[in-house]
């Protein structure tokens, strides 16, 4: 459902992505993990129309978004795609509740089945007694929980998280990915995640390291328990720590 082919992103003639491909299909969990300044956040926001890239193609749905009309990736993005950055995107001026309304308000969407799926989701992220604040006022777990309601509310087909657990605490963490999970496989929504935690990443099917703006390396969970798979993950990072640390690449 999402096709990435030879995509190539420069900043100041670096080259930063480098002829980079792959698949991601209908309701998988992707973890992007790689070496800072590896290019995953740079990969992450160019496939999902948040920034330009130099060459190459990106395939959302079969639409190719490298001809889309600015209008048609506004459409696509929402209505079909969903953001949760590290550093939650709240507006300080709007309250909690205003800040999860403000895309629904904007298009003229808000109805009694989004009131309803919104104190569900209120309920299930523990948000309930924070909807009347305002962004100043909140820790960074629950700002985070906040910009995730704010993700899952429009049932997005596509969710992009660049370290959705990186300001918060194990517990809270924890809380987090087993939300996502539940998205993933309940919604079957198609879930990419930027993260340097190999417990965070051992939550996905599939787990791509990049170094220096490509692919290095990927593999599957399959049917392994959580606790192998993380082993592994662990066990792969370290190498290309070590690769990293060499100056190879
Ligand atoms: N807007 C920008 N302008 C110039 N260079 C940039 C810009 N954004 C990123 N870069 C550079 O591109 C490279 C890749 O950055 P990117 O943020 O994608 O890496 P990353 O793997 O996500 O790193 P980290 O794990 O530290 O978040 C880095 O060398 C970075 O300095």
């Amino acid at each position: 459902m999402i096709t990435v082919q030879n995509l190539q992103k420069s900043y100041n003639s670096q080259l930063i992505l480098r002829n980079l491909s792959f698949q991601v299909k209908t309701g998988e969990f992707i973890a992007i993990m790689g070496p800072s300044g590896s290019g995953k956040t740079t990969l992450l926001n160019t496939m999902s129309t948040l920034d330009t890239f130099n060459a190459g193609k990106v395939l959302i749905d079969g639409s190719d978004i490298t001809v889309m009309k600015q209008a048609e990736r506004r459409l696509l993005r929402r209505d079909k795609i969903a953001f949760i950055f590290q550093h939650y995107n709240l507006l300080d001026t709007f309250t909690v509740k205003e800040n999860i309304y403000l895309p629904f308000t904007l298009a003229g969407k808000v109805t009694p089945e989004l009131d309803e799926r919104f104190q569900k989701l209120a309920e299930k992220l523990k948000i309930a007694p924070l909807i009347d604040k305002f962004p100043a006022e909140l820790s960074g777990g629950e700002k985070q929980r906040i910009a995730a309601t704010r993700a899952f509310l429009g049932n997005p087909k596509v969710l992009f998280a660049d370290e959705p657990t990186g300001a918060l605490d194990t517990r809270s963490a924890t809380a987090m990915l087993e939300i996502l999970a539940e998205l993933n496989q309940v919604m079957g929504t198609t879930l990419l995640m930027v993260t340097h935690d190999g417990r965070a990443a051992s939550f996905a099917n599939r787990v791509i390291f990049m170094v220096d703006g490509v692919i290095v390396n990927e593999f599957y969970r399959g049917d392994k328990q959580q606790s192998d798979f993380f082993d592994e993950i662990a066990e792969v990072s370290h190498r290309l720590g070590a690769i990293e640390s060499a100056g190879i690449s």
